[in-house]
């Protein structure tokens, strides 16, 4: 139910943008529940119907923030919220009880709210309303209500004084934290997409050469072997053609599993085209990598691929190995000498493991 209530009006929102509308359902749902508690106050320990019948006109007014959400009215739900908040905080210092209640030291909730909650391009409701805090705040500060509908003794009066600065504290530490913690999931978020091939979830093409170039620099400082495996599906057009482009993802991420299944926990594995995939295998020899790459293309070679119903294919791949060698100065000399080798694979028939021969 709560849950419910967070993410009323987020669906087929932008991540980011659904978790402010979560933040403003937050935020008001916390407002109900303080403004609340604050009317059955005023019905049981004040003992005054008429105030807390307007303030539970107050709680019902913080409610349809809520119900802006959900009809996706987003930045109306703002506005109404923090013209309900400013307009409830005037009416509790002057006709309520007095400024010396601090009711109104809760304006400096406004801009807070106001800049986290508002889109960067929405400076001119950020601004407007956080001058409207600031001014309404110093009116309060400096009219003194001499008919309060409710007389509060000194002490009450420094009670609540105090509790208004206890839930301001509060108040911005919860909504900070939040919002750190969301930067922090959002900045994640980005990063594997930034990184991630979104069809078959491994390493993208940027994140294998971000990636190889540290595994390159240091295997050559360690003096370590250094070997990239380079994988082609052949004839991979004609799949597309007779089965349809669905089919030919699921080929992809069926032999990506297979792959994936079979790698080790220091190999980078990799889609850097369409249909070419690379795996770097730090500390591992040519001939150690010949012996990978040809248990590779048998278990590919072997895996069944289902279209509808029980009908399989499947598919080959070509191989292409090159090694770190004194010639290699940088990645990329060795993925040319492996697609060197890929090449001669695809050439020599397919379905095959070839490695790069300096002479080649
Ligand atoms: N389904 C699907 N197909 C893709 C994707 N990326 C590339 N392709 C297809 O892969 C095919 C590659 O074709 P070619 O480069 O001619 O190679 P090939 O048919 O595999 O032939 P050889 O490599 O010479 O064995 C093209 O038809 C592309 O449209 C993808 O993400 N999904």
């Amino acid at each position: 139910m709560l849950e419910k209530l967070i993410s009323l009006g987020t669906a087929f929102k932008p991540f980011s943008v659904a978790n402010k509308v979560r933040m403003m359902n937050l935020i008001a749902l916390i407002t109900c529940v303080i403004s609340g508690l604050y009317t059955l106050s005023y019905v049981f320990v004040l003992d005054n119907q008429i105030v807390a019948s307007i303030n539970a006109l107050f709680t019902l007014a913080y409610a349809l923030t809520l119900v802006f959400n959900h009809y996706q009215a987003f930045k109306g739900s703002k506005i109404w919220f923090f013209c309900v908040l400013m307009v409830h905080l005037l009416v509790c210092t002057n006709l309520y009880v007095t400024n010396e209640s601090g009711f109104h030291l809760y304006y400096f909730l406004v801009p807070t709210g106001a800049f986290l909650l508002f889109e960067l391009q929405e400076k001119k409701e950020k601004v407007l309303l956080s001058l409207t805090a600031v001014i309404l705040y110093f009116y309060c500060e400096n009219t003194i209500n001499t008919t309060p509908l409710i007389e509060l003794s000194d002490e009450l009066n420094h009670l609540i004084y105090q509790s208004v600065i206890l839930v301001n504290m509060l108040e911005v530490i919860l909504v900070l934290t939040i919002f750190a913690n969301e930067i922090e999931a959002n900045e994640l978020k980005l990063t594997r997409q930034a990184t991630t091939d979104s069809l078959t979830g491994i390493a993208n093409r940027h994140s294998f050469f971000e990636q190889g170039k540290a595994l390159f620099s240091s295997a050559q400082s360690h003096q370590r072997p250094f070997t990239i495996v380079l994988l082609d599906f052949d004839y991979f057009k004609r799949i597309n053609d007779q089965y349809g482009h669905f089919v030919g993802d699921l080929c992809l991420t069926e032999i990506t599993k297979v792959v994936t299944s079979q790698c080790r926990k220091q190999d980078l594995f990799a889609r850097i085209g369409g249909e070419e995939f690379a795996i770097i295998l730090p500390d591992t020899t040519q001939q150690e990598a010949n012996n990978i790459a040809e248990q590779l293309r048998l278990s590919i070679e072997c895996h069944n691929i289902p279209i509808v119903g029980e009908q399989y294919f499947t598919c080959t791949a070509s191989f292409g190995i090159a090694s770190k060698s004194p010639h290699c100065k940088t990645m990329k000399d060795v993925l040319i000498h492996a697609d060197k080798a890929l090449y001669l694979a695809k050439e020599l028939g397919r379905n095959r493991v070839q490695l790069y021969q300096e002479s080649a």
